[in-house]
Formats: structure tokens, sequence, C-alpha cells
């Protein structure tokens, strides 16, 4: 049994794998991360490896307490990924979307792919059907575009994610609302048009922590599995035992 952790800049995430069955997955803090894996390594005594992916504040000595139990097995940049990386600066590429990518490229082969990640940010990454990994764009999240207007104007309040009533917001609160929920649906429903007019052959990917609650709202077909990270890392550790 494999136990895949992928460590974002808001919270840990964590599934365990049997025979690519996900059968558990939890969310989980920076703080108590010890004690959480801990609990469930004690609840699936059969897990015997951890696969981890960090571009938060965990890097792998983090883990290494658990090397007495499990193998412990942090992706890096220099293992093997099943793409060709263009992107002009490969070494600051977000370890995140590397996985992402590899997990689109396994998973939907001969395709065109876009992965959208909606955690602290958003992520979008293009692979093409020649497994060439293109690049694509960081924006705030939304609980990012929340704060950064509280935090950074006198008189606006910090609101919690909620969907808006309208277009038009008719309250300091409804434009908040507006500004980010429609702000950001309107910006990945703009990425979505512009890259599947110049291509055909497309799948749309949308994950992270955000992912179910915008899936409802965009008009494109798209795959929305807030466990794609999860997934793919258990995908890629197949693949890289076997590449490198
Ligand atoms: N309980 C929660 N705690 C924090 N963020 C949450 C929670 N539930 C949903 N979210 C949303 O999830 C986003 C973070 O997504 P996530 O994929 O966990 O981020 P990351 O991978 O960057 O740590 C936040 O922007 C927030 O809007
Ligand atoms: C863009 C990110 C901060 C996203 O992190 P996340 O929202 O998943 O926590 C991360 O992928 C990262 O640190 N990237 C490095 C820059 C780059 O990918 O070019
Ligand atoms: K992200």
């Amino acid at each position: 049994m494999i136990l895949t952790i992928d460590v974002g800049n808001t919270r840990i995430k964590s599934a365990v794998f049997e025979n690519n069955t996900l059968i558990e997955a939890s969310v989980f803090s920076n703080e108590n991360f010890q004690t959480e894996i801990e609990n469930i390594l004690n609840g699936n005594k059969k897990i015997n490896i951890l696969v981890i992916a960090s571009v938060g504040k965990l890097e792998k000595q983090a883990f290494e307490s658990f090397s007495n139990r499990v193998k412990v097995y942090f992706i890096s940049r220099e293992s093997a990924f099943p793409f060709q990386n263009n992107y002009a600066t490969p070494s600051t590429l977000g370890i995140d979307r590397m996985v992402l990518a590899a997990g689109a490229v396994l998973q939907f082969p001969k395709q065109n792919r876009l992965i959208i990640d909606v955690g602290t940010c958003v992520t979008y990454d293009f692979v093409d059907e020649n497994n060439i990994y293109q690049g694509g764009a960081i924006s705030p999240g939304i609980r990012l575009r929340y704060e950064a207007m509280h935090n950074y104007t006198a008189k606006l309040p910090l609101l919690s994610i909620e969907e808006p009533e309208n277009i038009i917001g008719n309250s300091t609160n409804e434009s908040l609302h507006s500004g980010v929920i429609n702000g950001l649906t309107f910006e990945i429903e703009g990425y979505i048009n512009s890259l599947m007019s110049k291509n055909e052959n497309f799948i749309i990917i949308l994950t992270g922590g955000d992912a179910n609650f915008l899936a409802k709202r965009l008009k494109n077909t798209i795959f929305a599995n807030s466990n794609f990270l999860l997934e793919s890392l258990n995908n890629l550790y197949q693949y890289q035992i076997k590449n490198d």
C-alpha cells in the first residue's frame, strides 16, 4: 500500500492507495502533520511506501523520521518524468505542477491537456499531445484574493468564500464575492477558450481545494477531481520506479 502526500502552501493532503484504488483521503495542517501521518500508518499497517511532493515549507528531512517503518520516496526534479520539459526555467518550476503534468500524461495519453489547480494559487499547466510541457500561468487563489483585498485596503472586510448572487453586486459584500468568484470563473473560462480555439483534442482537468466549488460554475466540459494530484503521485511513482 502507498500513502501519497501533497504538501501545498495552505494545507497537506494525503491519500492511501491499494492497487491503484484510493481507499482513504485526509487533509491536515503543517503543524500536526507528523501525528496525522502516524495515525494513518497505524490504521493501515500494510502501507510500506510514502510518496511525497512539497511546494510548501516541509522538505525531505521532515519525513525522515518515518524511514525506519516505511520507504520514504520524495519526488524531485531529477527523477524521470513522462514529458519533455520546455519551461525556460525548469529548476524553478513547482514540483506540484510537474506532478500534475505527469499525471495528465499518464492518465490521458495522446491529447492536449490543460490542468487547472485551484489552491493557494491557481496554476495552469499545458502539456500538448506530443507530451511536451509548455508552461502555463500562476494567479492568486480564492482565499488569497479575499485576503489580499482586505490586507491592502483600509475599508474592505475579510469575507469567506460565498456564491455571488449576481454579476452586479449591490453591496460591498456582494461586490467582493462577485469580483472574486465571477472574476476567477471568467479568468478560467478565458484560458480554456483561448487554448481550445487553437488546439483540438483537448482535455481539461480541474483540481485543488476549490475545484468542486468552481466546477459547477464552469460552462466548458471539464474533468473535476480534487484528488488528481494525489492520484498523479501514485501514478508517477509507478512510472519512476520503472524508468529511473
Ligand atoms: N478547510 C479549509 N482550509 C483552508 N482552505 C480551504 C479549506 N476548505 C477549502 N479551502 C480552499 O482551498 C484553497 C486551498 O486549496 P489547497 O488545494 O488545499 O491549497 P494548497 O495545495 O496550495 O495547500 C484555499 O484557497 C481555500 O479557498
Ligand atoms: C505556484 C505555486 C506557488 C503553487 O502552489 P500551491 O498553490 O499549489 O500551494 C507552486 O507551484 C510554486 O511554488 N511554483 C514555483 C514557480 C513556478 O512553478 O514557475
Ligand atoms: K495550485
